[in-house]
């Protein structure tokens, strides 16, 4: 049986594809010689200020590049100073190190350039795009950061071997010491792609909507009842997502849109999937024809323990839950969940966020500028 392996961080993972699902059954240090694993305190304060601009870049484009994860890329010269910071936009176009290059060499800087801080290790292998690696090596970059390597099972031999082996010097931040809160957002904008590189299902953040007494249920002829500054979080959240999860309940008391309306930019970019939790199969038939009018592929779950396949098989990597409290006490109950966002509203439309993160600290929710700072 074939092993595929992914990298990641420090870790090979050797999986196998079994009748039930992915094994994974040993871990070994795979870091290659002479990759370091930056752990130190003496990270520079401009390669912390470069990947936090790398973060913000890479974060205006989360949700649009999917397959895709979101990379921001920054270039600095010697001296430190910031030359150009570049986002990946969308699949097939142009990635984060070639965003920054092109830049650079636009503004006449391309023979400044010294470092290259990137939040994904750059790629060595040829998709819709060439190797960022070999990009990098065409300018004049001495000096390459990368937040979190690459999990992609298919860039085997990724980008910082090749860099190392041309005579680059490739740091890799560590998820401890004075780098883990920067490798952390580096990882948070891997997060929904690497855990569907790694399972093959999406990564589900739950959205879970409070009024003060702490019911869900909205006042008599409406369907919601936060802020508005909250309801334009909520549009954001959908058009990052490729799919919305809902229920049987919610869809007979609110026929919900479930579409992105509250956002003016991207315009084209949606979830494409609306998945309807229900156990008896039994969906009103003008709703589902609305819902398809809308845009959206409408997929219907009977059995809820298999939502993760089903969404995965239709190529899903991120997917929002806006369900009831009956639809989420069964997927708290069974864990089927990786970030919980709850926003209790207020009278005075003050509402307030917080955050559950199910294991680990990466969430993309920290990627939302009202969710940055936001604790559990
Ligand atoms: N504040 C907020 O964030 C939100 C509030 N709401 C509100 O919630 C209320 C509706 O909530 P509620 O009545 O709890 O309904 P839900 O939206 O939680 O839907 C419950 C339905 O989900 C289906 N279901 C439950 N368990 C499973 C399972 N294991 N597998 C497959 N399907 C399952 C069943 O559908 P079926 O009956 O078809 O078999 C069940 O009746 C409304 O008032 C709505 O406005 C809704 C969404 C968000
Ligand atoms: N009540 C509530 C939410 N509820 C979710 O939003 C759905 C309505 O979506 P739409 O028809 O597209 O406007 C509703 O059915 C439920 O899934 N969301 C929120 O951000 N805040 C709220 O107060």
């Amino acid at each position: 049986m074939a092993l595929p392996s992914i990298r990641e961080g420090r870790w090979m993972v050797l999986r196998a594809l079994s009748p039930s699902g992915w094994m994974e059954y040993c871990v070994l240090d795979a870091l290659p010689q002479g990759v370091t694993p930056h752990s130190g305190p003496d990270m520079p304060a401009a390669i912390a200020h470069a990947f936090r601009a790398a973060v913000d870049e890479a974060a205006r484009h989360v949700g649009a590049t999917a397959p895709n994860p979101p990379v921001g890329c920054a270039l600095l010269d010697a001296a430190g100073t910031i030359l150009a910071v570049g986002g990946h936009h969308r699949a097939g176009t142009p990635h984060a190190e070639i965003q920054a290059i092109s830049q650079c060499r636009e503004r006449g800087l391309l023979d400044r350039a010294h470092t290259a801080v990137v939040t994904l290790e750059p790629c060595n292998h040829t998709g819709r795009t060439g190797p960022c690696s070999q990009a990098l090596l065409a300018t004049p970059v001495r000096d390459v950061w990368i937040g979190v390597r690459d999990p992609n099972p298919h860039v085997e031999g990724g980008g910082a071997d090749h860099l190392r082996q041309h005579g680059r010097h490739v740091h890799v931040l560590h998820p401890t010491g004075p780098q883990a809160e920067i490798q952390s957002m580096c990882r948070s904008l891997l997060a929904p792609f690497a855990h569907f590189m790694r399972t093959g299902q999406p990564w589900i953040t739950v959205k879970q909507a409070l009024d003060a007494t702490g019911s869900m249920v909205p006042p008599a002829g409406r369907t919601t009842f936060t802020s508005a500054a909250s309801l334009d979080l909520a549009h954001r959240l959908r058009r990052a997502t490729d799919a919305v999860i809902t229920a049987g309940g919610t869809i007979r008391a609110d026929r919900p849109g479930l579409n992105v309306r509250r956002v003016a930019d991207h315009p084209d970019r949606a979830p494409r999937v609306l998945a309807i939790c229900t156990r008896t199969g039994e969906v009103d038939e003008a709703y589902l024809q609305a819902a398809r009018a809308r845009g959206f592929a409408v997929q219907v779950c009977t059995d809820i323990n298999a939502l993760p396949d089903m969404l995965g098989m239709a190529g899903v990597t991120w997917a929002m839950v806006e369900a009831g409290p009956r639809l989420l006490a069964e997927i708290e109950a069974r864990g089927l969940w990786h970030d919980w966002l709850t926003i209790t509203a207020r009278p005075d439309a003050t509402d307030r966020y917080s955050i559950r993160v199910r294991t680990g600290d990466a969430t993309p929710l920290r990627l939302f500028p009202e969710l940055a700072a936001v604790k559990e």
